[in-house]
This record gives C-alpha cells, structure tokens and sequence, in this order.
C-alpha cells in the first residue's frame, strides 16, 4: 500500500479549514500533518513533512502563502477567494522555476457548482440575456464570490467564442449598483442573507423564454469530495490549475 498524502490546513480554525480537517481526518490516504490558522508560522507546514497544504484563509494572504508553499515545493490547493488574473500570473509564472510543484486554485469545489458553471458555458451561446446571481451568508468577507465572477468570466469567453454582442439592456438611469456589477459584459449581483451558505443561479433569457441553472450548498460538506480530489491529483498536475473542471474533465 502506497504511502498517505501529508496534508496542512491553512485556516483550520475558520469555516472551511475546520470543515477540511475532519474531512482530511476520516478519509482513506490522506493524513492530516498540520493544521494553522492566523498568527501561526507557515514553517510548521514543512516541519511536518506535508505534501499538500490547503488554503481557506483570506483573500488578503492567500497569494502570499501559495508562492512560500511553491519555494518550499509543497502542493497547493487553494479554495480562498480574491484571485484575479495578475495574481494567478504571478503563480503561473513562479512555478515555471518550480518544477514539479502543482498549484490548484479553485473558486468552488462543490461537484454541482463545478457542473452548473460547465453548463453555463454550454448554453451561454444559446441565449441572448444572461445575468449570474449569487446567495451568501453574511459573514463572507468578498462580493461577488469567486465563483460568480468564474461564471460570468466563462460565459463572456462563451459569447465571444460564438460572436454575440453585448447582452441587451436599455438602462440609462438607475441607482449606483442596482444593475449589480459588471464582470466581462455580464451582470452579476450578490445577495448576503442570515440562513444561507452558498448558492448561485444563472439566468439565461431569450424572446418567450428562461433557462434557470440554480446550484445550492447546503452545507459546507459539499466542498469536501472536490477538495479531496485535488488534494490526490495536485502533484500529478505541476504547475497552475484555474478551476475543478480540468479535473472533472469538463473543459474549460
Ligand atoms: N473554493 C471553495 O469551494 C470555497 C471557498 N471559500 C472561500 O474560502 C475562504 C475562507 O472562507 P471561510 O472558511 O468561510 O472563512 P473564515 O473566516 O471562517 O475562515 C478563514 C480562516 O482563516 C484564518 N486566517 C486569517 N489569516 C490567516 C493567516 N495569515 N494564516 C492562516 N490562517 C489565517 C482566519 O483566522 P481569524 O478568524 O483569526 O482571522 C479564519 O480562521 C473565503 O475566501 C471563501 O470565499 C469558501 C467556501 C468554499
Ligand atoms: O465564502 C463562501 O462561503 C464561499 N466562497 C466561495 C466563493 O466566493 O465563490 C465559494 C462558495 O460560493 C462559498
């Protein structure tokens, strides 16, 4: 039998961390070698011999934390949010001088929420209107999530790719925000209720019709088997992986 996969927890203390740790605990070939939250020393993630480390910290340090892990050749899974394309450049880049290390950064690893972004991309082309709202508890720190900008970012590349123009709307007056923000021409809106944890539909509009593609997570174990599956595949995948869909074999 083949050796355990050594795992750290960046953020073990918070929502998600704490979640990851007892999944890392009860699953079959993964061991749970380190587990930090603020104020803690990243040194621990090497002095436990850990492979892979999983952050779910703050979009604030996250960065920070992937390029010490890179310099230490310890695998990254990232689920904290806040990436844009300069930063992940930044990792794309640092890794080319890291050979072998793989770094996976993924704005959702719900399965249902990797498929409804993948079935998105599939209709966008279809559709004249789309608008991406998303459904949070109040205590996230960032709006919209990433993974609504992930949505819209892949449904733009959609149009483009089949040559749509821009979604129709007619506005010309309204209050600042009320037509949400705009991420590559698509209109995302971001809503933080007491009783809610994640959630996320994508509206789809042509003359006489909707097409609704709606994901919820209920609960924060839904992230568990799509950052399990990372954490087994990272080192098999050096470099930088935007996105569970590679993994899924869903494309881009
Ligand atoms: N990709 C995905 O599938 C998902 C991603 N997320 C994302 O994950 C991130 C975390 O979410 P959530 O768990 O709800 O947030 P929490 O605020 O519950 O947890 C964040 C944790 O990180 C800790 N932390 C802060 N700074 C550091 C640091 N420098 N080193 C180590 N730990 C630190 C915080 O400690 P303290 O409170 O003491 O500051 C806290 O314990 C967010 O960006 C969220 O959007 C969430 C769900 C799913
Ligand atoms: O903060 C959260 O809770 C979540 N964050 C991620 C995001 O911003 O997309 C993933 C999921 O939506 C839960």
């Amino acid at each position: 039998m083949s050796e355990p996969i050594r795992v750290a927890v960046l953020g073990a203390s918070g929502r998600m961390g704490a979640t990851t740790v007892r999944a890392v605990q009860e699953a079959e070939g993964v061991e749970l070698v380190a587990a930090l939250d603020a104020g803690d020393d990243l040194r621990a993630v090497t002095d436990a011999g850990a492979h892979v480390a999983v952050d779910f910290t703050v979009p604030s340090v996250t960065e920070e934390h992937v390029h010490r892990l890179v310099d230490a050749g310890v695998h990254a899974v990232v689920g904290t949010t806040g990436w844009d394309d300069v930063s992940l450049g930044r990792v794309r880049d640092h890794l080319t001088r890291a050979p072998g290390v793989g770094v996976v950064v993924a704005p959702n690893f719900a399965l249902g929420a990797v498929l409804s972004m993948a079935f998105a991309r599939q209709a966008a082309r279809w559709f004249e209107s789309v608008e991406v709202v998303e459904l949070h508890h109040p205590d996230k720190v960032d709006a919209p999530s990433g993974t609504a900008r992930h949505t819209a970012q892949g449904i733009a590349r959609a149009r483009a790719a089949a040559g749509l123009g821009p979604v129709p709307d007619a506005t010309t007056q309204s209050l600042d925000g009320a037509r949400g923000a705009d991420v590559d021409g698509v209109r995302v809106h971001a809503v933080r209720l007491r009783g809610l944890v994640a959630h996320e539909e994508i509206l789809l509009g042509n003359p006489g019709e909707m097409l609704t593609i709606r994901h919820d997570s209920f609960d924060r174990v839904s992230f568990m088997p799509g950052v399990l599956l990372a954490v087994r595949r990272v080192a098999d995948r050096p470099g930088l992986t935007v996105g569970l869909e590679d993994l899924l074999d869903l494309g881009a």
